[in-house]
């Protein structure tokens, strides 16, 4: 039967694997990772939509058996953008009619125990609900055409849902007054979000790759948002994101653009005066959370070109 509709796009794979590796060092200290991973793949897989011909799918079973063997032969899943790059090897190698492949992987942290002021060498306490993140796709149609690389890739690194808050050092004024505005302008008011940050990295060849430092970057790129978070004199979440970006990029120069998505999650005063109770101005002193909606600003910011 002829029929009029093709295939435009498709990546299949296996969502939300779930891994724990467990290194055990010699002396008894042992380290602790628990990642959730996404790999997706692209390729010669339309026979499989438009014929119902599975002879070309690798099962997504497979894919997930795929990632704890890779896991296992490692000495460590750490840091996650080289266990991403070896997935993304290992797909795009293994398959010849695989063409592209994604991962994403989320590094959920865990510190150590301090039991009686000492560290313990296997005892761990979850470092809250945010996440070390990465997103990799490698892509063979380009190695081809590179002729020289084996392979290349493109990488980004971050953190998602890092929750922060300041009481004070922040306002928000002079903003566009209409007909729909009831908002009022305040110069002190509390500041609250949950940071999204994303990287990339100018990597051009497999060696550079292999040799970054990605846990060094991600080290400095956190420290450096979360003091500027703190140390700001916020006009607005615009300003300070972008304030953000700017001292990582002046800082980080194997850092090509950055992204940050920032909820305002919103934490108004509570009006106090039908009870006789002044909760305005430098009286103010009781807030009441918002939880939807929030605000949310996103932008990426990134290097001016040489020749502009
Ligand atoms: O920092 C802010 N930016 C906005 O765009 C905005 N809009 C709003 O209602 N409050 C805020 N705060």
């Amino acid at each position: 039967m002829a029929t009029s509709v093709q295939l435009k796009t498709q990546s299949y794979g296996k969502d939300r694997v779930r891994l724990v590796k467990v290194v055990r060092h010699p002396g008894g200290v042992q380290d602790l990772a628990e990642l959730t991973i996404t790999v997706l793949l692209e390729g010669d897989f339309e026979a499989s939509y438009a014929q119902a011909d599975n002879r070309n799918v690798v099962a997504t079973d497979s894919v997930k058996n795929t990632i704890y063997v890779l896991a296992k032969r490692l000495p460590s899943v750490l840091p996650i953008e080289n266990f991403a790059l070896t997935i993304g090897h290992h797909f795009l190698h293994t398959y010849g009619h695989v063409t592209r492949v994604h991962v994403s992987i989320q590094q959920h942290p865990w510190n150590r125990l301090v039991v009686d002021d000492e560290a313990h060498p296997h005892a761990f306490t979850r470092g809250g609900e945010w996440r070390r993140t990465t997103q990799l796709t490698t892509d063979a149609t380009l190695a081809a055409a590179a002729a020289t690389a084996a392979w290349t890739a493109r990488i980004t690194s971050g953190f998602r849902g890092v929750s922060v808050l300041k009481t004070t050092g922040s306002s928000f004024s002079n903003f566009l007054r209409d007909q729909y505005t009831t908002l009022a302008e305040t110069d002190d008011r509390i500041l609250s979000t949950n940071i999204d940050c994303q990287w990339s990295l100018s990597l051009t060849d497999p060696e550079a790759l292999r040799v970054t430092d990605f846990s060094h970057t991600f080290d400095v790129v956190r420290q450096h948002t979360l003091k500027l978070f703190a140390q700001d004199n916020s006009a607005s979440v615009q300003a300070t994101l972008f304030r953000m970006a700017d001292v990582v990029l002046r800082d980080c120069p194997g850092v090509q653009e950055i992204s940050y998505a920032l909820p305002n999650n919103h934490v108004f005063g509570v009006d106090l005066k039908p009870f006789g109770l002044n909760n305005t101005g430098a009286n103010l002193d009781v807030y009441m959370p918002i939880s939807d909606p929030s605000g949310l600003i996103t932008a990426t910011i990134t290097r001016k070109s040489a020749n502009l």
